[in-house]
């Protein structure tokens, strides 16, 4: 088993990734503040593994409850939020009733948002079971849920208790979201450590695969990466906002598709490109170093033309986005493989055309 922090002072917590984590009761139980917790997750991820965490909890004599959500991006809502709270009135839980979020990032950030507000502030835990969340939702407090015209509008910084990665899931996720996950992997060696993407390059076919020590290793250098960002800015006052590469562009196309039809990490991966073109244009990457980007995407089975939406249709979502400062759009760009920085300098023409490059 593999264990990493992040470090936030009081309240700083671990990162447990490994095999067989999702019923390693020692790991979960001294993150409990009493012994009651409220599983939540949903509709697939409950046949698959709801009974087997509740009956590890039960065996320690945990009270559990829980509530199974419709599956989807686009029941990232307040109606579904709703269920949450109703659950937690019905079964009278308490300011110290750990919620556990159960499923991949969807769950993840609905259920941190719940735990976020309900009565004001309760403890949650992370255990992610999709590759996306176990490399980035579950790590550094973001909690949300979409507006129909924003995603991700309503939220809270709101930290885990702990994060509890079992790669064992993996097993039963599907290729496509397997694929969708590795695009927020493949973020972290673009923004900040070029030695990963290298590696990436060298075990793409590997993480595929699913082969244990690449999959585990590629999990805790995103973790570890993804940390010590947290560490250094919590609620993204700086270099935080390094982790939206491709993710103004992303979410309009999320956005403008309604939440159907796009998975996140897939619009991350056209957006990243979209990011990429607008860093070509503007000389801060070459074209050699897009086309290693772009290939990389490719092998890990990833788009890398996003949708026919009009370019004034995502510059219009694209105005919406929460890095917006003074009405003046921000975004992240690249100057090299590993190297992102945030400016709200780019000349629309050059918007203009590199979302036209990849539409
Ligand atoms: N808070 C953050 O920092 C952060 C970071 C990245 C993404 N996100 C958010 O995360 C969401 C995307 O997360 P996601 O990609 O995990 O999508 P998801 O939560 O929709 O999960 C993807 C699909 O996999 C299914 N699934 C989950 N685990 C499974 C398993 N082990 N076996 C079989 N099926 C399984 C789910 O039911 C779903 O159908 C988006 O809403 C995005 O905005 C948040
Ligand atoms: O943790 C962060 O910070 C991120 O930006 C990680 C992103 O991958 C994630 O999709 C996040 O939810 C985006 O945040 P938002 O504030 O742009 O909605
Ligand atoms: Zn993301």
């Amino acid at each position: 088993m593999r264990e990493l922090a992040v470090d936030l002072g009081e309240r700083s917590y671990p990162i447990f990734i490994g095999s067989g984590v999702l019923t390693a009761h020692e790991l979960l139980l001294p993150h409990l503040e009493q012994p009651r917790a409220v599983l939540v997750t949903n509709e697939t991820v409950a046949p698959l593994y709801l009974e087997r965490v509740t009956t590890m909890l039960e065996r320690h004599a945990v009270r559990v409850d829980s509530v199974v959500l419709p599956d989807g991006e686009q029941y990232k809502n307040w109606q579904t939020l709703e269920k949450v709270y109703d659950t937690l009135v019905d079964t009278r839980a308490e300011r110290a009733t750990t919620l556990i979020a159960l499923g991949g990032g969807v769950v993840g950030d609905m259920t941190g948002f719940a735990a976020a507000t309900w009565q004001r502030g309760a403890p949650f835990v992370q255990m992610p079971t999709t590759l996306l969340a176990q490399v980035d939702s579950s790590v550094g407090g973001k909690t949300a849920i979409n507006h129909p015209r924003g995603k991700n509008m309503i939220g809270a910084f709101h930290q885990p208790r702990a994060v509890l990665i079992d790669t064992d899931t993996l097993a039963t996720l599907p290729l496509r979201e397997l694929r969708a996950g590795l695009a927020e992997v493949i973020k972290y060696g673009l923004i900040r450590d070029a030695a990963f993407f290298d590696w990436l390059e060298g075990h793409m076919e590997a993480v595929l695969a699913l082969e244990p020590g690449p999959v585990a290793f590629a999990i805790e250098r995103s973790c570890r990466n993804k940390a010590e960002v947290v560490a250094a800015d919590e609620t993204e006052r700086g270099e935080r906002a390094l982790l939206n590469l491709g993710h103004t562009f992303g979410h309009a196309i999320e956005t403008g598709t309604g939440y159907v039809d796009w998975l996140h990490g897939e619009a991350v991966a056209v957006g990243m490109l979209m990011a990429a073109e607008v860093s070509l244009r503007l000389g801060w990457l070459d074209e050699s170093e897009l086309a290693r980007i772009e290939g990389l995407l490719i092998r890990a089975g990833l788009p890398v033309q996003g949708p026919a939406l009009p370019v004034d249709e995502m510059l219009h979502w694209m105005a919406g986005d929460k890095k917006v400062s003074g009405g003046r759009l921000r975004l992240v760009l690249l100057q090299g493989l590993g190297k992102a920085v945030v400016t709200a300098d780019v000349p629309p023409s050059v918007l203009r055309a590199a979302i036209a490059a990849r539409s």
